[in-house]
């Protein structure tokens, strides 16, 4: 019998209960209890959902009340000392890491301040881990029990699972050294760190568990040769201890024979590899397995919504089975099913036709069992027959294709993608248009999206409320965001974004090519959660989709009001993408579309014009080579494609979350402005590299994503480093990314200080002329 396995499956439950839950507990308004309830139902509702569906090998440790990543950290005790000076309730010390934590003092606790850790995309996905963060003085040492108190859980239920963990050589390669140990690289701690794994794995066996899953994604990226020759100490170290469990080393995301040296002679039972994302790899696989070595076949899409085609993936399932024989090969999910959403069942609102292209987490496993059992020989005919038709009608729809879209696209040339004059050209008129002074300040776009926005969005989705009455509402939240703007001297104002949900969503929406589910949410980060888009097939604009909200903003105030777009990368990355057409017809599509957009924006007077780009980074292919090169070129067009039918005075800003792009690429995209988060980025040599950055930009002074309020004195010293290396004349003052997620209170002061800050420099430089 060839055995089915699911690598993990998503964490937040059916309903979204995990975020309701561990959001009321950090407003105080669940106990620790209950949220430990929740997670425990939740846990136990997708054993038994896979289960029941017949899946052999089912996952335990992979539910996470924040990032599992960051459970391991704190499992292994790699908690920097600034999080446990405070004697915190363990959970807490968890969330101080995840998200930081301010807390004023109080009879029974001290004050609490403390900046989250960083968080960073999980390879070219949208999920985001927090980096496991080294320094000299950290002690490796077991710190909890987790992964054996699910193994045990799972196993009261009557569920036997495989606990996963991440591996000890991708754990450090992923981490970073602490601002305190900058020259300690991380891969030096592995002989340190592996008396630690060995510990839990034994620990693990002594409660029963037979086999685990070891992450090792980073086998699928360019890897050092320190780093290579590790994979060697850290599992010929495990298979030195007699009785742990045996082990899958798992890897996913992309192909590992540029490191398959650093594989083929591990002492490991079984070897997962994503055979959706890296068919190639399978030969080469294949034929470096050890005799008796197990191969885990990923052919069920972990990242992706499409219906599998079954016949195919038997196909590469039966070419490994020829090789191995039916006991050495398990059907798998290419990954964990954390990127896909829960079930199918859920949406009501997609026609019969569209349902019919995709499967969820939850239909996932039903693919990996009928696959399995195909490839077992047992008589699955009806199922293959079924998905035989669905895969064919998809192929064939009239939803896929529009002749003049592919045909707009085909007559794309170099000079679409040209602003009419250079920067250092079209600055000389921008700087006539705006005057805007010295240190020019700004914000990213959106400002808090408050209860009342979501209820008022909510009521008008329903229907209870008019379309007029909702739009009334939108204005007035827009002209509060404008007041306090115009209030606090910011000198490039926003309308703040309220009518979106979502930006790539509230676009998606708007353009011809997309599909939408009503409770696809995927975790992004901690509670975060994104429904993304589902592009079904050639994407247009058929109208205008921001003109009027930027245009009643820009009606009300007398500053520059700067028009939010999402850009073409964006979009298509956080899109669940199509698997028929390439990225880049795709991107470009829907540059196209955006084009419209921007010149429509110009047309009805909006000067400034932000093009969001936040996930260029993360489509950049994980490893070096023609098909980086590629993405460079065909990324930064689309984003030309969208934005260079301006005028000359008219600014172009873009801005990227996460700072560790290329500053080439950037370069590429020839924007007049750009911002990139870098509030968490203490590294001045960043900063020297991107400061021969032509065009200006604004590095992040301060962190979104925590409700802490850095004081005007802060942003002054942050500013003070930056100005260290960076050229004053380009520098802009913003914070990190947009403040959707924040509250008003915090927000308020946080930018208060900022553009206090900025006055500040403002008169410095002033008196210094
Ligand atoms: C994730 S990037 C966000 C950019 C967007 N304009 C915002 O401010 O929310
Ligand atoms: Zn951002």
């Amino acid at each position: 019998m060839v055995q089915s396995s699911v690598l993990g499956f998503p964490r937040i439950g059916a309903q979204r209960e995990l975020k309701k839950t561990t959001e009321a507990y950090w407003s105080g308004k669940v106990s620790r209890d209950e949220l430990f309830k929740v997670g425990k139902e939740i846990r136990a509702n997708n054993w038994k959902l896979q289960k029941e569906a017949g899946v052999d090998v089912i996952a335990s440790n992979d539910f996470s009340f924040y990032d599992h990543i960051l459970d391991l950290a704190v499992l292994l005790n790699v908690i920097p000392e600034r999080y446990t000076k405070y004697e915190l309730e363990p959970i807490d010390v968890l969330f101080a890491m995840g998200r930081g934590l301010q807390r004023k003092a109080t009879e029974t606790s001290k004050a609490v301040d403390v900046t989250a850790l960083e968080m960073v995309k999980w390879f070219d996905s949208n999920y985001h881990y927090v980096r496991p963060t080294f320094s000299t003085s950290t002690e490796f040492k077991l710190n909890g029990s987790k992964p054996i108190d699910e193994y045990l859980e799972a196993k009261e239920l009557g569920v036997e699972t495989r606990p996963v963990i991440l591996g000890p050589v991708s754990f450090l390669f992923l981490g970073k050294s602490d601002k305190d140990s900058l020259d300690l690289e991380p891969i030096t701690l592995l002989e340190k760190i592996l008396p630690v794994y060995a510990e839990l794995l034994e620990k693990l066996a002594a409660a029963g568990a037979q086999s685990v899953q070891i992450d090792e994604p980073a086998l699928v990226l360019d890897l050092p040769e320190n780093v290579q020759a590790a994979f060697k100490t850290a599992y010929e170290f495990f298979a030195s201890k007699s009785g742990l469990p045996k082990i899958t080393l798992a890897t996913y995301f992309g192909t590992i024979i540029p490191n398959l040296d650093a594989v083929k002679s591990l002492p490991v039972d079984a070897l997962h590899i994503d055979l959706v994302r890296a068919p190639e790899q399978l030969d080469a696989v294949l034929a470096a397995l050890q005799p008796e070595q197990k191969l885990s076949a990923g052919v069920i899409d972990g990242r992706n919504i499409w219906k599998s085609d079954f016949a195919k993936a038997s196909e590469i399932v039966n070419k490994a089975i020829e090789k191995l024989g039916k006991d050495r090969v398990v059907v798998a999910t290419s990954s964990s099913l954390l990127h896909t959403p829960v079930d199918l069942n859920n949406e009501t609102k997609l026609s019969d036709e569209i349902k019919d292209f995709f499967s969820f987490a939850t239909q996932k496993l039903d693919e990996v069992v009928v696959v399995a059992k195909n490839v077992s020989g047992e008589d699955v005919k009806a199922a293959l027959e079924k998905n035989a038709a669905s895969v064919k009608s998809r192929a064939e729809s009239s939803i896929t294709n529009d002749e003049s879209v592919q045909k707009r696209v085909s007559e794309v040339d170099e000079s679409l993608g040209r602003r009419a004059a250079v920067f250092t050209e079209r600055s000389k008129e921008q700087e006539v248009e705006f005057k805007l002074p010295l240190f020019p300040t700004t914000t990213i776009g959106s400002f808090p999206q408050t209860k009342e926005i979501r209820i008022n969005r909510n009521k008008f989705t329903k229907g209870t409320i008019t379309k007029e009455e909702y739009e009334k509402f939108i204005e007035e939240e827009i002209e509060r965001v404008v007041r306090f703007q115009e209030e606090i001297g910011l000198d490039v104002l926003v309308h703040g974004e309220p009518e979106r949900n979502d930006m790539v969503q509230y676009f998606g929406e708007q353009l011809k090519g997309f599909a939408f589910t009503q409770n696809g949410w995927v975790q992004s980060y901690g509670s975060r959660y994104v429904r993304p888009p589902i592009i079904v097939g050639d994407v247009s604009r058929p109208a205008p989709m921001s003109v009027k909200e930027s245009v009643y903003a820009q009606s009300i105030t007398t500053k520059p009001l700067k028009g939010m777009l999402t850009g073409p990368i964006t979009i298509l990355r956080w899109s669940f993408p199509r698997v028929d057409a390439s990225q880049k017809t795709q991107a470009f599509q829907l540059g196209l579309a955006l084009r419209d957009e921007v010149n429509d924006l110009e047309a009805a007077g909006i000067k400034i014009i932000q093009v969001d780009e936040p996930a260029l980074r993360e489509g950049l292919p994980l490893r070096a080579g023609q098909e980086r090169q590629d993405y460079y070129e065909w990324a930064a067009e689309s984003f030309r494609i969208a934005t260079a039918g301006v005028k000359n005075s008219t600014q172009i800003h873009s801005h990227f979350c996460y700072s560790d792009l290329d500053p080439n690429h950037i370069k590429a995209l020839d924007a007049d402005v750009v911002s990139i988060e870098f509030s968490k980025k203490d590294d001045p040599n960043y900063i020297r590299e991107f400061s021969d950055y032509p065009n200006h930009a604004g590095l992040g002074l301060f962190d979104i994503h925590s409700p802490r309020i850095p004081s005007k004195e802060e942003f002054i010293q942050k500013i003070a480093t930056i100005l260290e290396v960076y050229p004053i004349e380009k520098f802009w003052i913003n914070p990190d990314c947009g403040l959707k997620t924040r509250g008003w209170e915090e927000t308020k002061a946080s930018l208060t200080n900022m553009v206090e800050a900025a006055k500040f420099y403002r008169e410095k430089y002033a008196k210094k002329d």
